[in-house]
């Protein structure tokens, strides 16, 4: 089922996800909502704090064809390089948006993935961008915390005004 994607500024969005204890058919199938949801959107990554779930749990695709779908539980970041890249981010829980953020350019990440088997890849370019965005969601950062505040709280007034309008 497509779940709710909750929108900035609203507070829960700044919730510190908890370790996902035990992988199983519940998991799997919050997994399987978070993937039609993202598809729909349209986006390539969304974090279980995005749908109102505070679980350490991220799905992820940046395929064409929507055919390559990735999940991280639990996962560790190890910043690989000290080189740092930009990149116009954008955020589903801050539609309409765009902002430059630079992050550590390739990273390793290590997680479980939807068997709860421990894997490990390293990343680079939108992947590296991508997957430390989400990881930010997860401990209740958002992209917008790396612009200015004035520019920070012109978003917010904006959202908060289309917010207003929809009741
Ligand atoms: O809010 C999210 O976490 C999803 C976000 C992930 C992300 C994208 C780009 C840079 C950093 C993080 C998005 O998917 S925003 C939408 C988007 O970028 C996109 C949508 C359709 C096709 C390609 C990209
Ligand atoms: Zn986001």
């Amino acid at each position: 089922a497509k779940l709710e994607i909750l929108e900035f500024p609203d507070p829960r969005l700044r919730t510190v996800a908890k370790p996902v204890e035990k992988v199983d058919d519940e998991l799997r199938k919050l997994i399987d909502d978070m993937f039609e949801t993202m598809y729909a959107a349209p986006g390539i990554g969304l974090a279980a704090t995005q749908v109102d779930v505070h679980i350490q749990l991220i799905v992820m695709d940046l395929s064409e064809d929507h055919n390559k779908p990735m999940v991280f539980i639990n996962p560790q970041i190890t910043p690989l390089t000290e080189e740092q890249a930009p990149y116009e981010e954008g955020c589903l829980s801050v539609p309409g948006f765009y902002e430059k953020v630079t992050r550590p350019a390739r990273v390793r990440i290590n997680a479980l993935d939807r068997d709860g088997n421990a894997f490990e890849v390293e990343a680079d370019e939108l992947l590296a961008t991508c997957i430390q965005h989400e990881m930010d969601h997860l401990d209740g950062k958002l992209f917008v915390d790396y612009v200015s505040r004035l520019k920070r709280d012109r978003i917010k007034k904006k959202l908060e005004k289309i917010h207003r309008q929809q009741g």
